[in-house]
């Protein structure tokens, strides 16, 4: 019983490593020597200073967006304040800021002469010779009746729609440039666990208050006016408003982690989304209906029609977030003790092969010489040393191999 015991503890007290024979063979040498070059090179030249594999790199973001608009615009003597004209009103990532809207008030059931011109001449005419497609056409505020109102008598004039009366008419609004947005974005890059937000914590309300965000004097503060934005995606401001259009505000976060975590800081981008569509012959901005509703005292239910032109903003983030092996470790200390569990075999090796008693035995054993059969063939004597085999002798510190003249 007492000898197994002592058999399992010697057996469990023991250290494994590999067994590396040393051929020494000039054509096989040469090839595994420029092999060897090669992969360096590739190594040094193109992944570490190329690539920078040194830095671990991550794009992945975990990013919130919350907005508040403010401002006073005019519209027909009345003055509208946020929540007339922004949808939605929750503070969200992408918002509408309306620019211009065509307001039908006191709609009714009923019959009415559509509004328009030209556009609606063409419909009466198909009107006339082909009543039935009208019922279709989804571009008509109603059903069309087939009745023509206020001709004057050459084939022109208005039709009769069945819907929501009167129907919209076109008139402008709102001056937005003074408008301005509030944008407040927190991110964290999860594989480091850095937390970030886009102005300093030390701002104060004052501050904040006061500052409008320019890219050059103040690229932190988080205020934008409207105009301002609008301008630096080089389109003009009129027509943006006029049609409508999409902006993207593109927050990047580009940090280096190696550096102090104050330099991980937002840069601000403008672009109009949607620039393909900005000189076609339809569709060129962007605008959309929403209708409010009341009811009479009897009852009767009667609408407010907005026809609006907005200007939609879509605050998008990106992030870039790098850093070398050792800033990584420094992050992660428990990291350490699995590189050191890796790295554990060379320091044993080490001791083994150089330190310990009988350290040459240990390399005798390791590292085994084998000469090249066909090189050796051509000395005479040296296939009997081939297949003696081996000559097993070591300096100590390196393993310097010589040939044995030995034979069996
Ligand atoms: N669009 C904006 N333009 C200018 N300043 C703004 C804007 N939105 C918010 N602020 C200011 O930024 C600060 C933070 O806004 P936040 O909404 O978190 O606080 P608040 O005190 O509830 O704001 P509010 O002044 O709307 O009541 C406040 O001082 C606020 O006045």
């Amino acid at each position: 019983m007492g000898s197994v015991m002592y058999s399992c503890v010697t057996d469990f007290f023991t250290y494994e490593t590999t067994k590396s024979v040393v051929v020494k063979s000039w054509s096989v040498g040469i090839i595994n020597r420029i092999v060897q070059l090669l992969i360096i090179t590739y190594f040094v030249g193109w992944v570490f200073i190329h690539e920078k594999a040194y830095q671990i790199v991550d794009t992945g973001i975990e990013s919130s967006v919350i907005t508040k608009v403010k401002g006073f615009g005019h519209h027909h003597n009345r003055v509208m304040d946020v929540a007339d004209y922004v949808i939605p009103s929750q503070g969200v990532g992408v918002f509408c800021i309306l620019t211009r809207v065509i307001i039908t008030e006191n709609q009714f059931q009923g019959k009415c002469p559509e509004r328009g011109s030209a556009h609606y001449l063409t419909v009466h005419t198909v009107l006339v010779q082909q009543p039935l497609i009208l019922h279709n056409l989804s571009h008509t505020p109603g059903v069309i009746t087939g009745t023509c109102l206020n001709s004057s008598g050459q084939g022109k004039g208005q039709c009769e729609i069945e819907g929501w009366c009167p129907s919209e008419n076109d008139t402008p609004m709102l001056d937005v440039e003074n408008f301005t947005i509030f944008i407040k974005n927190s991110i964290r890059f999860p594989l480091f666990n850095v937390t970030r937000g886009n102005f300093p914590s030390s701002m104060t309300a004052e501050e904040i208050k006061t500052c409008i965000y320019h890219p050059e004097r103040n690229p932190f503060c988080p205020i934008f006016r409207v105009g301002d934005v609008l301008s630096f995606t080089g389109q003009s401001v009129e027509n943006l408003a006029q049609m409508g259009a999409e902006i993207g505000i593109n927050i990047q976060w580009r940090c280096n982690l190696d550096l102090d975590i104050q330099h991980c800081v937002p840069k601000y981008s403008f672009t109009r989304l949607d620039a393909p569509f900005a000189t076609n012959a339809v569709s060129k901005g962007y605008n959309f209906r929403f209708a409010k509703y009341y009811k009479t005292e009897n009852g009767t239910e009667f609408r407010t029609l907005h026809k609006a032109f907005a200007i939609r903003f879509d605050v998008m983030v990106t992030g870039h977030v790098s850093c070398t092996y050792l800033c990584f470790v420094g992050l992660f200390s428990q990291q350490i003790l699995f590189f050191t569990y890796k790295n554990g075999t060379v320091l044993c090796d080490i001791i083994l092969l150089n330190f310990l008693k009988g350290a040459k035995q240990y390399k005798a054993k390791k590292f085994e010489e084998v000469m090249d059969f066909f090189e050796n063939r051509a000395s005479p004597g040296s296939e009997l040393s081939f297949r003696a085999g081996i000559k097993r002798s070591y300096d100590s510190g390196a393993v310097s191999l010589a040939a044995s003249d030995q034979r069996i």
